[in-house]
């Protein structure tokens, strides 16, 4: 069995494979070897692979990597092609998006939206190539900022609810977070379909069940990459 761990700026996300099939999967409780031992199953684990975009302490590492064969996803190990995008400092949780495009969407160019912390808008074509991108804040980050850095905006529970225009402070900033997103969203997609008619839209993340009702969602995309970029053997 391996265990992928794909630690994102609000989640630490795990999940334990066999094969191709899927056995197990959730969240760390935190950054700390005691919650990551936790979740490791005491026999069978034939590899512990991490997708990461935040820094994992080196004592941390260091002890997963005297007791486990762990392996640390990086560029090198993509089959994406990238002729005119620099990938030196792409998140790694973008690429094993993309990577999955491509066998989700073999012969089809794809537009992957990530709704974390922040969202990634990820575009890839038919060759497997990585065309390009954007990032915007996150929902909740969008939400909290208004709240943060203004005296009268209130911190409020978002609801996935599409009016437009709200009648109160809550749901006018309910309107801005939940409905500005989607216009953004339908605004990238419309600007990759200039270039891609046939593209096809996928969105994944923590929050992207908000728009499950209006594009496709695909919960466990990102494993779907992080497998095809592990070791084998
Ligand atoms: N228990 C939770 N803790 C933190 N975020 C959560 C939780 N449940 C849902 N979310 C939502 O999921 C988003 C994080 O999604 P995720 O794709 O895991 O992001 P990341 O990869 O950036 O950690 C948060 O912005 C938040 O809105
Ligand atoms: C853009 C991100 C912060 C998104 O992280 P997330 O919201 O998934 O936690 C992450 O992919 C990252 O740190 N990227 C580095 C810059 C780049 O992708 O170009």
């Amino acid at each position: 069995m391996v265990l992928l761990l794909d630690l994102g700026n609000s989640r630490l996300k795990y999940a334990l494979f066999d094969g191709s099939q899927l056995r197990d999967s959730g969240i760390i409780a935190d950054l700390s070897l005691p919650s990551i031992t936790e979740i490791i199953p005491t026999e069978g684990i034939r590899l512990l692979a991490i997708c990461t975009v935040i820094d994992i302490p080196s004592d941390i590492l260091t002890s997963l990597q005297a007791n486990y064969s762990v392996h640390i996803i990086a560029k090198e190990d993509t089959n994406l092609r990238f002729s005119t995008y620099d990938p030196s400092t792409l998140g790694l949780d973008r690429l094993i998006l993309a990577e999955a495009c491509l066998s989700v969407f073999p012969s089809q160019p794809s537009l992957c939206i990530c709704l974390g912390t922040c969202i990634t808008y990820n575009l890839i074509s038919t060759a497997g190539e990585f065309i390009g991108g954007a990032i915007s804040p996150g929902l909740h980050l969008r939400s909290k900022a208004m709240s943060e850095f203004t005296d009268k905006l209130p911190l409020i529970d978002l609801k996935p609810n599409f009016t437009p225009f709200g009648t109160n402070t809550n749901s006018n900033l309910n309107a801005g977070v939940i409905s500005g997103t989607l216009f953004e969203i339908n605004g990238f997609i419309a600007s990759a379909k200039k270039e891609f008619p046939n593209l096809q839209v996928i969105l994944t993340g923590g929050d992207a069940d908000y728009y499950k009702d209006q594009f496709e969602i695909d919960p466990l995309l990102a494993w779907k990459g992080f497998l095809r970029m592990i070791p084998m053997v």
